[in-house]
């Protein structure tokens, strides 16, 4: 189904009780060092959090507060003997998910895809979108040689790529940005995942095309009951696409409000001071816009 501006509800439409649906993903307790000794940095301290089923979780900061960490252990992709996580309880559907310092190259978690800023980062720069495509769907499907080419073009008219022969035979550096957003779409959600982990999924894009693509994955993911957690440094576009918003700063999860109160019910300075700083019609007859740091150093947390 194309994504349409008008088929989106905004969160604050949405009826739907997360706090009795069933949890998707359980968190707790889960820290991150990088490095040990001297130079150890612990980037995730004592995370805690539920993504109920459908649910879409924004996870927003500054740079460097900790969320692609937080996004990545989760994942799986944090592998190595440099890195060290540390939790109480970690599940997806009620089953343990086993990280630590594993050496080796990340292992897909089943139930689990995750889409980045860039799609030329995470999609094969050699193998065509078709071949892509039809590696994870006889994987998820265990689909015939002669059903994949069928399936693989329903997959792209979902994400509105109708042209579909030509997708299909393209590689990623010969489609725009945008197409290869929606394409990385069709590859993570193909597989009928129960969390898509988006890590900024929207910021290389421009702001037309980040709403197309964010209305997309809001559908989508409705569509077929997929929780998400969206890693994004907009917590006004988090406002508006989300259900809840976690706010980390310096590694700590420091508030976890309901999206469309996030104003209301924020209890952490640096959450207003991130809604403050967001410039509005209101702001726009201000001498100066308030800035994190400029709140910072008055002294606000
Ligand atoms: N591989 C690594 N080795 C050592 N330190 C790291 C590594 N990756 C991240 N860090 C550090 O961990 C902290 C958290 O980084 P992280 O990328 O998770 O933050 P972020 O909130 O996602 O930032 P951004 O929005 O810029 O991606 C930062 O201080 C960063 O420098």
């Amino acid at each position: 189904m194309p994504a349409t501006q008008a088929s989106v509800a905004p969160a604050s439409e949405l009826e739907v009780d997360f706090a009795h649906a069933s949890t998707v993903l359980a968190v707790d307790a889960l820290s991150v060092t990088y490095g040990s000794g001297e130079s150890a940095h612990r980037a995730v301290d004592s995370a805690t959090f539920r993504i109920a089923h459908g649910e879409r979780v924004a996870l927003v900061g500054e740079s460097g507060s900790g969320k692609t960490t937080l996004a990545l252990a989760i994942a799986g992709f944090l592998l190595g003997d440099a890195v060290t996580i540390d939790y109480a309880g970690l599940e997806l559907g009620g089953e343990p998910l086993r990280r630590g310092s594993v050496k080796g190259l990340p292992q897909k978690t089943p139930g689990i895809t995750m889409v980045f800023q860039d799609a030329m980062t995470s999609l094969d720069p050699v193998w065509t979108i078709g071949s892509q495509l039809a590696a994870v769907l006889r994987g998820a499907e265990g689909l015939r040689r002669s059903q994949v080419r069928e399936r693989s073009e329903h997959w792209l008219r979902m994400v509105g790529l109708h042209d579909t022969e030509r997708v299909l035979g393209a590689r990623p550096y010969e489609l725009s940005g945008g197409m290869r957003q929606r394409a990385m779409l069709a590859i993570a959600l193909c597989s009928r995942p129960r969390l898509l982990i988006a890590d900024e999924p929207t910021s290389a894009l421009d702001a037309s095309l980040a709403r197309e693509i964010m209305d997309l994955m809001v559908d989508l993911t409705e569509d077929f009951g997929t929780s998400v957690l969206v890693v994004s440094h907009d917590i006004h576009l988090c406002q508006e696409y989300a259900d809840r918003i976690l706010v980390m700063l310096g590694g700590v999860i420091v508030d976890d409000v309901p999206a469309a109160e996030a104003a209301a019910r924020a209890t952490h300075p640096y959450t207003k001071g991130l809604i403050e700083c967001v410039p509005t019609l209101e702001s726009a007859g201000l001498d100066e816009l308030p800035t994190l740091a400029g709140l910072r150093e008055a002294g606000a947390w």
